[in-house]
């Protein structure tokens, strides 16, 4: 039997270049769950880091979900403090998805990793993603038929809204990971869900061994992503101009591009604008692109958005139906995500929730401030837009920037969630393979 080697300093150095560029002082927070590979990951972080005499601060989130996550959970503090790591435990506190507990589960930790390492000021999150969790996203996508991005798998750097989310290992096999962690003598956990076959990345593991012929194939096609999402955010910057209230302005030249490129580009702005958690299928946006090349001048519809033709390219904004319904959150800088598009937080806590604008909304916010009828924006966008409540009274209209006069300011901020103007290829790198993390 073939012995896996560990990870070696120089072999280590290799990885992290192909995530960087870091600072020369580098901080970096990692993502420990106690298994092999975010322990192995961070072990070797906590070396390189020291190396260069910066910061590594490993992060555990308790979801909560398992009678024994929490023993877990101090089990891996006692490891880190053992190792002079400096390290957290991020609760996942608040409400539980019913169903599809491991996406949710997923989405939750990914947020509050993110949030805790920016609240520090740190640029980078490491995960320990590898090759074979490559090569079984591959297959997983595979086998649901996503287009030719989906099949490129994840990226090994993605932009985020305040970070970069890194994954150095994805070249790296498992059993390399496992070799380190033992090589430095040190232990890790089993997850008990891996091997439940309700989940369908575990009953993958269970059912195929993933092969060394799928591990190549991901990787090539990691390298076209790559490739691909250069090609995409270009064309973004020349063609897109993204509008804080979550639409985007296109140009007609955009459907000069080819093809391939024209398609995952229009994929991932169909998802940021519509909030969608997945893109339509590439037949549907083929269909589309054809009907704007052949007839630029109709209006057209897909995914929870439509396209307004102007005078040469579109406006693309979210459809004004079919909106999220009331979210409600309590303030206190806490945040809600409403209509997969935006999240939004106020400062002073309080009842709040946050839904569409609607005309008696509209009426109400424009007897209490007549000047906002001069806003110039069509009907069409303003229905689309987050208006909050504080038990049934309208407080605010963050992108009208109205706050009702007679009540105090709750100091309600607002993030588009995708559209980021400033750097396009945080923008282009959005796609469902994504959400696997
Ligand atoms: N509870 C957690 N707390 C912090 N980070 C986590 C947690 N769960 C997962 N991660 C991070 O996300 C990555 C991917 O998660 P995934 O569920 O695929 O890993 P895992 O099966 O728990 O394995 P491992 O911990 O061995 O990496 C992990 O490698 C780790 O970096």
């Amino acid at each position: 039997m073939q012995v896996s080697p560990p990870i070696e300093p120089v072999g280590f150095d290799r990885l992290m270049r192909g995530v960087g560029p870091f600072e020369s002082a580098p901080q970096i927070a990692v993502g420990v769950s106690g298994g092999a590979d975010s322990v192995a990951l961070t072990l070797l972080l906590a070396r390189w880091v020291g190396q260069r005499g910066g910061r590594l601060l490993a992060l555990t989130v308790d979801h909560g979900l398992r009678a024994d996550s929490h023993a877990e959970a101090a089990k891996v503090a006692a490891w880190m403090a053992n190792l002079g790591i400096e390290h957290r435990i991020l609760p996942w506190v608040g409400e539980k998805p019913t169903t599809g507990i491991q996406a949710g589960a997923r989405h939750a930790r990914l947020r509050l990793l993110a949030d805790a390492a920016a609240a520090q000021g740190i640029l980078h999150l490491a995960l320990a993603h590898h090759a074979d969790d490559q090569a079984e996203t591959h297959r997983l996508r595979a086998d649901r038929a996503s287009g030719s991005q989906g099949l490129a798998g994840m990226p090994a750097i993605r932009e985020m809204d305040h970070l970069r989310l890194i994954r150095p290992l994805l070249p790296v096999a498992k059993a390399r990971l496992v070799a380190t962690c033992q090589a430095w003598g040190q232990a890790w956990v089993e997850d008990p869900s891996n091997g439940n076959p309700a989940f369908a990345r575990a009953r993958l593991r269970l059912s195929q061994s993933v092969g060394a012929n799928e591990a190549q194939a991901a990787q090539t096609a990691a390298t076209a992503r790559a490739i691909l999402d250069g090609d995409v955010a270009r064309l973004l910057a020349m063609h897109a101009r993204f509008q804080p209230e979550g639409w985007v302005v296109l140009n007609r030249a955009l459907l000069d591009a080819p093809n391939d490129r024209v398609q995952p580009l229009v994929a991932s702005l169909l998802r940021a604008v519509g909030g969608a958690a997945y893109p339509p299928s590439p037949a549907s946006i083929a269909d589309l692109l054809q009907g704007l090349r052949e007839q630029p001048d109709r209006g057209r519809t897909l995914a929870g958005c439509r396209f307004m033709p102007l005078t040469d390219g579109w406006r693309l904004l979210r459809e004004a139906r079919n909106l999220q319904g009331p979210a409600r959150f309590r303030g206190g800088g806490t945040p809600v995500t409403w209509d997969g598009r935006f999240r939004l937080s106020a400062e002073r806590v309080g009842d709040y929730s946050v839904r569409a604008l609607d005309d008696a909304l509209w009426r109400l916010a424009r007897a209490d401030r007549p000047d906002l009828s001069r806003v110039d924006m069509p009907a069409s966008l303003r229905w689309t837009l987050p208006a909050v409540l504080s038990g049934d009274r309208l407080i605010a209209i963050p992108h009208l920037l109205y706050t009702a006069a007679d009540m105090p300011d709750p100091g309600v901020s607002v993030v588009p969630l995708v559209s980021v103007p400033a750097v396009p290829a945080r923008f282009a790198v959005v796609t469902a393979a994504d959400d696997i993390i």
